[in-house]
């Protein structure tokens, strides 16, 4: 079809092509949270041109139906922060679900850690918890179609790097709660995937354009990967050094800040 003309040019290479032949069986009906700007909007108009149906959330409702304009025949729907803990959008799908990508984060601020308890324990709920509740919803309806859990997380999810302490603390949590999930589905036969996706610094020029990393996370959720690199060599070399020799890749972290204007707590 022509949607799929249009990723096509993308995705190349052999699990490219055999994502494109498996596309229409693989997975349609998706929900992408925080998809009104930056990747996950993105992510909403590479499924879109691919044929999905798909329901975007977000707090603003005026940004979301400036992307959903762009999606035409496509489902959009304001789902405010405070209710992801209580309310699922998914009885909003009707026929089931295929694939969750929980990509949402909440304001933090790029400084020393300040001390502010509340904010953790706020960033905690928007990042980390209100993931667990949609997953806890959805599952009857991912079980029911052996769908996937793709988690958006980063490079500050598996390494400490400085200034990001609540940020890091939330994402460091969702690598633990979902890699001892994913252990008890294969315990249980559970045939849901879980992807977790591992991005570096994501910007809008060339390097590592949000709109490529957008389709990483696609790909690897629908090729059921355990987890997504992007940039692969830029963010697997430094996790592989980590394991061996953590205090120098620490080191080498550190030699990368300026510091000299920041205020120290
Ligand atoms: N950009 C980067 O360099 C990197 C990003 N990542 C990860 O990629 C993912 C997407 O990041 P990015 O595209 O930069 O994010 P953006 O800041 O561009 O988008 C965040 C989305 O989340 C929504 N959002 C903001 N606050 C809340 C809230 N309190 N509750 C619910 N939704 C909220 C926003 O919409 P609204 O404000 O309307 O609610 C928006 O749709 C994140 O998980 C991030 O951690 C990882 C590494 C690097
Ligand atoms: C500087 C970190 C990336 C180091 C790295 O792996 N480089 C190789 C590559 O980029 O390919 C950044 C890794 C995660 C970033 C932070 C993040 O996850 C979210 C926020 C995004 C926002 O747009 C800027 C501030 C962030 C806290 C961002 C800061 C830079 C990282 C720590």
């Amino acid at each position: 079809s022509s949607s799929l003309e249009v990723a096509a040019p993308s995705l190349a290479g052999f699990t490219g092509v055999a994502l494109l032949l498996f596309w229409e069986q693989l997975w349609k009906r998706v929900i992408v949270t925080g998809a009104s700007t930056g990747i996950g909007e993105q992510m909403a108009y590479h499924l879109a041109r691919m044929g999905s149906h798909i329901l975007v959330t977000a707090r603003t409702e005026a940004k979301l139906q400036k992307v959903n304009g762009k999606l035409s025949t496509h489902t959009c729907t304001c789902i405010p922060a405070i209710s992801y803990s209580t309310l699922m959008p998914a009885p909003l799908i009707s026929g089931g679900l295929d694939m969750l990508i929980l990509n949402h984060i909440g304001k933090s601020y790029f400084s020393y850690f300040d001390g502010d308890v509340g904010h953790v324990q706020k960033l905690l709920q928007i990042n980390f918890l209100s993931y667990v509740a949609m997953t806890v919803s959805a599952l009857p309806m991912l079980k029911e179609s052996e769908g996937s859990i793709v988690v958006v997380s980063s490079m500050a999810g598996k390494v400490g790097f400085p200034l990001t302490v609540p940020y890091s603390a939330t994402k460091f949590a969702l690598d633990g709660f979902f890699s001892s999930l994913r252990q008890e589905f294969s315990m249980q036969s559970v045939n849901v995937s879980i992807t977790l996706c591992v991005l570096g610094f994501i910007n809008t020029g060339k390097i590592s354009p949000k709109e490529e990393c957008a389709l990483e996370i696609i790909k690897g959720g629908a090729l059921r990967q355990r987890e997504v690199y992007y940039r692969y060599a830029s963010t697997k070399i430094p996790l592989l050094i980590r394991d061996w020799a953590a205090d120098f890749l620490d080191y080498l972290i550190r030699k990368c800040y300026n510091t000299e204007n920041l205020k120290k707590n």
